[in-house]
């Protein structure tokens, strides 16, 4: 049992309305999503995360396609009793009930004898360090705090799944940073596949063991958060997450993965491929911001690409400077870390150069 995974999702679609109004929220599908993981759906507004999470809930069902939960299909089972727990962004928790009862309620539901249930109430409210509130009505507590009974519900039937559709975002910014703490921490001590639903890229870099990025109903790609920042394959997961920088470029050669692509304005740089991708034409280079630096005056010569200062932005930690290339169209943006009491070192209107760090750059699949 351990080698299955938890969900597999395997060519699914999901048509909502009919002929020419038909519309695909999720577009032939697959992915499968691992024992014990944090698996994160991020995308935009309307890429079709929650429709995903909802079919594999039971709430929807696909139009075609399987979803395959620890290996056995469920396209027959009823939600309630597939072994899947959803907390809802709105928590759904009952206003006039305790917080303990609204944590037993589900395990009421089914049936479990009174003795389990008090014994399972009492671990969830220990787990979610909520002990001392366990007589409060939940209408009585802080949003954070209805937060965590909800997950408290949602963890006390021991759900094999936990489906969690942008659990954090009616929170404010310092207790979303708690609660993401704590979120991992209780995936982490229960051992359940969290499958979370954001589209705070941030959010999905920090909590997660992988990411999959959505896109008009489609995944584009999945890994770890590290490679989904480092290594985009696609133009669009590399603009969603984090500053990029776009060059257009011809590819020289070829070599062990490593494309030399002729950028004209900004020479010629070595770049990765994506796996099983070889290009001979125009491709699109991309790279982090933080990948390049700004030359020391005196050693102008020997950088890989030059251009005018147009801007440049003091974030405390770093400085972000935006640059146009020597053809005058072309921007660029670098960003350095900040040292302390540095002076200025450039200005606004300064010819610059710009170097690279080796490795760094990467080829687009699109
Ligand atoms: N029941 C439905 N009938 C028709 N269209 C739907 C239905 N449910 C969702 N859609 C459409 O499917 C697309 C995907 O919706 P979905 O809610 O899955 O997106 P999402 O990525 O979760 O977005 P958000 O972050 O805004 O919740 C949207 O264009 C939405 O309008």
């Amino acid at each position: 049992m351990a080698d299955l995974n938890a969900v597999e999702i395997r060519n699914v679609s999901k048509i909502f309305g009919f002929g020419e109004f038909a519309f695909a929220a999720v577009n032939d599908t697959s992915v499968a999503i691992r024992q014990n993981e944090f698996f994160t759906l991020l995308g935009p507004s309307g890429c079709g995360k929650t429709t995903l999470l909802r079919l594999i809930a039971g709430f929807e069902f696909p139009t075609s396609g399987e979803i395959l939960l620890n290996g056995e299909n469920i396209a027959a089972m009823p939600p309630f009793k597939r072994p899947v727990n959803t907390v809802f962004q709105s928590y759904a928790l009952f206003p006039h009930m305790t917080v303990a009862e609204n944590i037993g309620f589900g395990l009421q539901m089914l049936g479990r004898p009174k003795a389990e249930i008090q014994a399972r109430v009492a671990e969830m409210l220990k787990l979610v360090r909520m002990e001392e509130l366990r007589g409060r009505r939940t209408s009585q507590i802080s949003g954070g705090q209805q937060q965590r009974v909800a997950l408290a519900r949602a963890l006390a039937p021991q759900p094999k799944v936990l489906l969690l559709d942008e659990p954090l975002s009616a929170l404010d910014y310092k207790l979303r940073k708690d609660m993401q703490i704590e979120l991992k921490r209780l995936q982490a001590e229960t051992g359940i596949t969290f499958i979370f639903v954001t589209h705070d890229q941030e959010e999905a870099l920090t909590m997660s063991d992988r990411v999959a990025v959505m896109s008009a109903g489609r995944i584009l790609q999945v890994g770890s958060p590290r490679e989904i920042y480092d290594a985009p394959t696609d133009r669009f997961v590399a603009d969603f997450i984090g500053e990029t920088n776009f060059l257009k470029g011809r590819v020289v050669s070829t070599e062990n993965g490593i494309a030399e692509v002729d950028t004209g304005v900004a020479g010629h740089i070595a770049a990765a491929l994506p796996t099983g991708f070889s290009p001979d034409g125009e491709v699109t280079v991309v790279l982090r911001p933080e990948h390049a630096m700004l030359c020391p005056p005196d050693a102008m010569g020997e950088c890989q690409m030059t251009g005018t200062l147009e801007n440049v932005v003091y974030f405390g930690t770093d400085t972000h400077y935006h640059v146009v290339l020597s053809d005058g169209v072309t921007p660029f943006t670098l960003r350095e870390q900040n040292k302390p009491m540095q002076a200025a070192r450039f200005a606004q209107g300064d010819r610059v150069g710009i170097s690279v760090e080796a490795n760094a750059a990467r080829v687009l699949r699109n």
